[in-house]
């Protein structure tokens, strides 16, 4: 059997390639029981995604589904492993299990577990196949007519394919990783951390051996009146070895470096969105900037001062040997021994400086972003004298604050080594007033000094780097922690288009039973034993006075919060079943102050809720449902049409074309419960109309809140 063939898993079987694959490339991933994926049709891309990405959460596997051009297929086959490709092996559907590159090809698993090899072309004829073959026969028709001779029609065949399929989108393809909540011991085992770590050590420790045993020679020759030429090469030669040594040390701890902090940044960007959604609302934009600013000072700092310190405490290590060896002897180690505790006492000082400084300044970012946030009605309603008096008195605390860690960083980066210098000079003076001491053991001692400065000079900077990564860390800790909550896949996946199969209105489709839910700030509940039902199909009208808690239900109707008490569940479903995944049966658009529009296009924003890059069905369900809703100047206006940036910094919007979009993209979920929560008070009557109208074709079962 041909070698591809033998590597060609059967659709039904994608849990165990799933979990082979995971296995071969060090995810160790959990074996579970998984339903069949779905059935492999051509139109069947979204639902095997979500039924891997389930899958994978399942397994503690991050899956992504991968797009790309057909000019890039090469490439990415190439570097993309470990991963999943679904494409058609004589015209039945098949899946293959990429391990990664080896050599010039490719090494698969096969369904009998053994690993094959297969030429990256083979597996890309196969991919591009159906695709080229689309376009083949006019590519022939074209040569033909144009009279290419015949040795040459092969080249410009394939340069012909490749310029007119190069941009054709390839999917079908689905990426295995670590997920970012997985332990910080798999990640560092995954980045082979702990091997290039004692590496790195071990070439730190060789690098300052070979140095300590270069002045020795040098040393004992000089003293001996041996200083010859012969001496000197030696000599040289040692210092030589020790540059590309050291080289290779800095490039595996730069190499590591870089691994770490990609899986830091991937942790801090899965913390962001999981973290509490009341918590979020409490910080507030400046808090959680001043996260994000601490984030990155942390990635900075921390890994380099970490390197730096280990570098300082194997100097220091050798610096307490050559003391000992040298004419100080205990004198001189006891000295050394008595300066590190004034270096901890002054790194301590240093490092509640800079805290204090650190939380000053994190507390002004705030400040700042509530003031631009604010800007207009500051500048239109707050007294202007009392807006100045308030900024000079928190720019004058700064700078107190600012000089009170500089003084006390200054005294440990400079006084420490610089101090060292007299202390451990010092210690020789016993030695020197006995004259008993030979010339060599005095060379000893005051290299034993020097190397101690150098040692000295490199832990305090690597301390003072660390102390800033600590302090940065108390404002990082919580978004790494919530980064670190798995994602739930529940017992069972939702029907992906649950749409395509609606069941027949009067069947019950929510049912919510003795709902409590208070809020954390708060007391008393908010939800006292609420009860709803809600049927497919059906329309419902909540009104309720301000602060009745109708945003709360809307909230636990819609998966965000979870109740304390009493029972939710949508189709006979509970939220431990469905997971996640409640999410895709019961959406909501949230009122108009939590509801963003975010910088990108406004297709993106407006088919959150679908597979991205969109399809083009998609981009046209957009399109349309914008028209039905009055959007249609809009997109006609705009250059760009549906691609056109929008949100912030974008193309700005207006209240009621904001609202039409918040409104189109929770029809766009196909959820068979939307909720809308207060989503047309900035609507004109006619524009009313057509939302309401638009509800009604499109929707399934509504939940609309209002005011009386
Ligand atoms: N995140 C929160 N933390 C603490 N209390 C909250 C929070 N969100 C809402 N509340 C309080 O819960 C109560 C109900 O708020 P909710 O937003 O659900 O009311 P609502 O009926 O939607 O009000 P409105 O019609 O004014 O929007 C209010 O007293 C509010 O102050």
């Amino acid at each position: 059997m041909d070698a591809i063939a033998a590597a060609a898993w059967p659709p039904e079987s994608l849990a165990e390639a799933l979990l082979e694959l995971g296995r071969r490339a060090g995810l160790a991933p959990a074996a579970a029981e998984m339903p069949p994926p779905p059935a492999a049709g051509p139109a069947d891309g979204a639902a095997w995604t979500a039924w891997m990405i389930w899958a994978g959460q399942h397994m503690g596997v991050d899956v992504e589904a991968v797009e790309t051009p057909l000019g890039d297929l090469d490439h990415v086959l190439q570097t993309f492993g470990p991963a999943l490709v679904r494409t058609e092996l004589d015209g039945r559907p098949v899946v293959f299990a990429i391990v990664g590159r080896r050599g010039s090809g490719l090494c698969l698993i096969a369904p009998d577990l053994r690993e094959v090899r297969v030429p990256v072309a083979r597996l890309r004829a196969l991919i591009a196949g159906r695709l080229e073959q689309t376009a083949a026969d006019h590519v022939d028709r074209v040569i033909e007519r144009a009279g290419i001779p015949a040795e040459r029609r092969g080249i410009v065949r394939s340069a012909m394919l490749r310029e007119r399929l190069g941009s054709v989108p390839v999917a079908g393809l689905w990426t295995l990783r670590l997920p970012p909540e997985a332990s910080l011991h798999r990640h560092l085992a995954d980045a082979h951390a702990y091997r290039r770590l004692t590496l790195t050590v071990a070439l730190l420790a060789s690098v300052f051996g070979l140095e300590i045993l270069g002045w020795m020679l040098i040393g004992s020759a000089v003293l001996e009146g041996q200083l010859n030429l012969g001496w000197l090469a030696a000599w040289t030669l040692l210092m030589i070895t020790m540059v590309p040594a050291r080289a290779v040390g800095e490039w595996i701890g730069g190499a590591l470096s870089i691994d770490l902090a990609t899986f830091l940044k991937g942790r801090l960007l899965a913390g962001a969105l999981r973290f509490d959604v009341d918590a979020v609302r409490r910080e507030g934009a400046g808090q959680l900037l001043g996260r994000v600013i601490e984030g990155q000072a942390f990635e900075a700092v921390a890994i380099g001062g970490g390197l730096a310190t280990l570098t300082g405490v194997i100097e220091i290590g050798l610096a307490f040997w050559i003391l000992a060896k040298g004419a100080g002897g205990g004198v001189q180690v006891a000295l050394l021994a008595g300066w590190l505790v004034v270096a901890a006492v002054l790194a301590l000082r240093s490092w509640n400086r800079q805290a204090e400084w650190t939380a000053n300044r994190l507390a002004l970012t705030g400040d700042l972003v509530e003031r631009m946030v604010g800007h207009r009605t500051a500048l239109a309603q707050e007294q202007a004298g009392r807006r100045d008096r308030h900024d000079d008195h928190a720019a004058n605390h700064y700078l107190a604050l600012s000089s009170r860690m500089d003084a006390a960083g200054g005294r440990l980066l400079a006084l420490i080594p610089g101090g060292w210098l007299l202390v451990g000079l010092a210690g020789l003076v016993p030695a020197f007033v006995s004259g008993a001491a030979a010339p060599a053991a005095l060379g000893v001692a005051v290299g034993g000094v020097l190397f101690a400065q150098r040692a000295l000079a490199t832990m305090t900077g690597g301390f003072d780097a660390l102390a800033r990564a600590a302090i940065a860390w108390k404002a990082v800790g919580p978004l790494f922690r919530a980064g670190a909550r798995a994602p739930d896949p529940g017992r069972i996946l939702p029907q992906a288009a649950p749409r395509a199969a609606p069941s027949p209105p009067g069947t019950r489709l929510l049912d919510l039973d003795g709902v409590v839910y208070t809020h954390p700030t708060r007391r008393d509940p908010v939800l006292d034993g609420a009860s709803l039902g809600i049927d497919h199909g059906e329309r419902i009208l909540l009104e309720g006075g301000s602060g009745s808690g109708k945003s709360t239900l809307a909230s636990v109707i819609a998966g965000l919060r979870k109740p304390h008490a009493g029972l939710v569940t949508i189709d006979g479903l509970d939220q431990a079943t469905l997971g996640d995944g409640w999410r895709r049966l019961a959406t909501e658009a949230p009122q108009f102050h939590e509801n963003h529009i975010l910088t990108g296009s406004l297709a993106f924003n407006l088919l959150m809720g679908r597979a991205w890059p969109a399809q083009p069905a998609d981009l046209a369900a957009a399109e349309a449902l914008c028209r039905e809703l009055g959007l249609g100047d809009l997109i006609d206006r705009m250059p760009a049409g549906l691609m056109q940036p929008v949100g912030e910094t974008a193309w700005q919007l207006s209240q009621g074309e904001k609202s039409r979009v918040h409104l189109a993209r929770a029809l766009l979920q196909g959820a068979p419960l939307t909720v809308l929560d207060e989503s047309f008070a900035a609507l004109d009557p006619d524009n009313l109309d057509r939302c309401l109208a638009a509800i009604d074709r499109h929707a399934g079962a509504v939940l609309l809140i209002a005011h009386p």
